[in-house]
This record gives C-alpha cells, structure tokens and sequence, in this order.
C-alpha cells in the first residue's frame, strides 16, 4: 500500500497547485477561526473546484457543531471530514452517520499512556490521525510545528492495540524529518502544515515539494526492508470495513 500524503492548510490557489504538482494524495482547509490557515467557505468553495477529481479533500474542524459542519460540507463537498478536537467516539459516530461522510479523528499522543484510547477511536473512526499534543500555551489544538517521540508507535507500544486501518502521522514532520518518520513507522500517511510554510499560514511552493519527494523516497526504502521487525508491515489498520 502506497503512502498517502497530505498537505494541511492551503489557502491560496498558487500554493494549492504547487501541492497537486507534487502529487499530494489528499489537501486540507481549515475552518477555525484562531487559525492563520483559517478559510471562510466562499474561499475554500472556490478553491474546492480547483481540487476536485485531483486530490481528496479533506475539511478540518475543531469541535464544530452540525450547523457549522452542515456549512462546510455544502460549500466544499470534502471527501474527509478531519476532527481536531475533542470531539468523543459517540460525536464520531453522530458526524459519520449525520452526514454520510468518512472521518478522521486526530488523537494528540504525548507519551504510552495515551495510545490506550486508540481503539475506542478506531472503532468510530475511518480513519485515525496520530499527532503531537499541543503545548501549553499553545492557541491551537494542533498546526503548531510540535513533533511527539515516534518511538512511543514502535512494536511493543502498538503490539497490544487493536488497530486495522492504516493511519496518518503528523505533528512537527517537514521535509527534512519526514523521510525518517517514514522509515521508522512505517505509517499509512503523514499530514503536515507549518513544516512546508515561511511564516505561519504562508505555504512554500519548495518546501511543499521538498516534503513529498522526502516522503515518497522514505517510503519507497521502507517498503524493501521494514524498520522495526516487530511491526507488522507496512501499516496497521484501524477500522473494520
Ligand atoms: O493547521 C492548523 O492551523 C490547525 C488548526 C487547528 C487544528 C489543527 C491544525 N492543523 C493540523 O495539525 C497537524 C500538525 O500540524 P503541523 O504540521 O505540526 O503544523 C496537522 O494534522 C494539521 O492538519
């Protein structure tokens, strides 16, 4: 299975198709207003358009209520709904079957203990996203550069869990650590947003396209020869289809 690769936080039409050139599998907008990513829907419908048939798109909210996601979900028409808050297996299940939309839930991993909650998640989600908590001082639950130890999703730390989808590493990955990411973890995807951007919120073309040829080639080298024998390879699952 081939890695999936998502660019979070596009919010121009330039740097939006410098990531289709690059071959990004999915793009991701992001609807939270203290964000610097932050889109009003007239702009991402827009974008959307540029998007469809080429890459998936994914909406990333944060504890959005059906009113707000209802507005997303008719200006873009995403094929993945990203939930980046605190939003509970029982909110998974409601958003999944209110509007008939895969999701992805991201799960802030700071140390082992908080791989116990995975399963719980996988059972409602599509999709899993492992990302770095926030720090503490930190306004935004996620998009703040952060990585988490990837030791804590080597073999004996996943062994346990039930997982049977593949997920998606984030948190911190840019074009120069993601291809060990890659290596070590072996992951079904990796997002990233702040690690191919100049400032916050302004993407960079180079850095977009540095991040995904890094990737590819780590995958490609993952795929002769696993990292950690006690993983099974290359990605685990997370939901029963
Ligand atoms: O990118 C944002 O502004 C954002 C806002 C609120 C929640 C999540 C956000 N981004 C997501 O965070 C992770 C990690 O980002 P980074 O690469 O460390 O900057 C990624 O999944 C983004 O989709």
């Amino acid at each position: 299975m081939s890695l999936e690769i998502k660019i979070c936080g596009l919010s121009t039409p330039e740097t939006l198709e410098a990531a289709l050139e690059a071959g990004a599998d999915m793009v991701g907008m992001v609807f939270f207003a203290r964000s610097p990513r932050h889109l009003d829907l007239a702009r991402a419908a827009g974008l959307a358009a540029q998007v469809r048939g080429r890459a998936q798109i994914v909406a990333l909210s944060v504890d959005a209520d059906d009113a707000a996601l209802a507005g997303i979900v008719a200006a873009i028409h995403p094929d993945l709904l990203q939930l980046h808050g605190a939003e509970d297996p029982a909110r998974i299940r409601a958003i999944r079957a209110r509007f008939g939309l895969p999701v992805m839930k991201a799960i802030g991993i700071g140390g082992a203990q908080d791989l116990a909650v995975l399963p719980a998640y996988a059972a409602a989600a599509d999709r899993l996203l492992l990302d770095a908590k926030p720090p503490k001082d930190a306004v935004l639950p996620g998009g703040n550069g952060v990585a988490f130890d990837w030791n804590l999703l080597t073999g004996p730390n996943l062994a346990g869990l039930d997982l049977t989808r593949p997920f998606m590493l984030s948190g911190g990955l840019d074009p120069d650590n993601v291809g060990a990411a890659v290596r070590l973890i072996q992951p079904g995807g990796v997002d990233v947003s702040s690690g191919v951007e100049r400032a916050p919120g302004i993407k960079d073309p180079d850095r977009i396209a540095a991040f995904v040829r890094a990737a590819r080639e780590a995958s490609a080298l993952a795929a002769s020869g696993p990292a950690d024998p006690a993983r099974p390879s290359p990605a685990r699952e997370t939901r029963p289809s």
